[in-house]
């Protein structure tokens, strides 16, 4: 396995406030990271300083085994993405102007503009100005810049925070094509739902700490009650465990035709999030 991102005892001051302490953890090839947090639990900054645009105060991170700066080389900058709310993008030129801009920048074949306009849903919308756009449209025009040259690093800020659920839908399949196809995905999300759908593992990240890691999977085990919800004909809702003797009692209740629904009780990320520090996500 190899290790694409490294981060040992990260911390960020900012003047005397502190936005992250003693961050930890590291992301394999190959992997769809969710950090997930509130406003203001440090998401953002963590992704600037791994991609190099902000100092870190004490740590250490490494891209691909350097040092997170080396990343700035113009020969290391192609194999990463980066999609945060500071698009750069040319508010006179049209979308395709635009995409077809970067495309010269990184010499990629004009297909590529093509490829990563269908990525994003724009194409019949290439000659539109940016001025123009809505803010969901301009997250998915930076989006599109972000991946055209099929980095083998992602790294998304919120990349679905303003976009309808069609279009999240569509961006969910382009993000797992461009996985299976390789690129390993650093996301920042609050939306649990979106971690749990496209995540292989999650860290929860709370007032600049990491609280949990693990995939969602391992999360729920751990920090679920193994618990289901019986409802019955008489209208009462008992909750039973996972165990021989409540086995017992829900076969007999099946057996005698009492049982109307039977629900799980696994908890969401939001739950397990909200057990853990307290707080909600939001
Ligand atoms: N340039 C800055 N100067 C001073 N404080 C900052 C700066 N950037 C971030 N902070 C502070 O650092 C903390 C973490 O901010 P950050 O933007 O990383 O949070 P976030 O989790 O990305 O939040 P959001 O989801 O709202 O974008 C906050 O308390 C914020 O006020």
């Amino acid at each position: 396995m190899e290790t694409v991102i490294d981060v040992q005892h990260l911390k960020k001051t900012f003047n005397k406030e502190v936005a992250l302490q003693d961050v930890s953890f590291s992301i394999q090839k190959g992997e769809i990271f969710g950090f997930l947090g509130p406003s203001g639990s440090g998401k953002t900054t963590t992704i600037k300083i791994l991609t190099a645009q902000t100092e870190s105060s004490a740590g250490n991170v490494f891209l691909f085994g350097r040092p997170a700066n080396a990343m700035k080389q113009s020969h290391n900058r192609k194999r990463f993405g980066i999609l945060t709310d500071n698009s750069g993008l040319y508010t006179r030129l049209s979308i395709e102007e635009n995409l077809l801009l970067y495309s010269n920048l990184y010499q990629l074949p004009r297909s590529a503009v093509k490829e990563a306009l269908d990525f994003v849903n724009l194409y019949s919308e290439r000659k539109k100005k940016i001025s123009q756009l809505s803010k969901g449209m301009i997250q998915r025009v930076t989006l599109a810049r972000a991946i055209m040259h099929k980095p083998e690093l992602l790294f998304l800020d919120e990349p679905t925070s303003a976009l309808d659920p069609v279009n999240t839908q569509h961006i969910y399949n382009g993000l797992r094509k461009l996985n299976a196809m390789g690129t390993t995905i650093f996301l920042t999300t609050h939306d649990m739902g979106e971690a749990e759908i496209l995540c292989d593992r999650v860290a929860f990240l709370h007032q600049g700490k990491i609280r949990a890691i693990g995939s969602p999977k391992q999360l729920k085990k751990e920090f679920g009650d193994d618990s289901i919800t019986v409802e019955l004909q008489n209208g009462e809702c008992t909750t039973i465990q996972n165990g021989a003797q409540d086995a017992q009692k829900l076969y007999s209740w099946m057996k005698s035709e009492e049982v109307v629904r039977i629900y799980t009780n696994e908890p969401t990320l939001g739950d397990i999030f909200m057990q853990i520090t307290g707080s909600d996500l939001v």
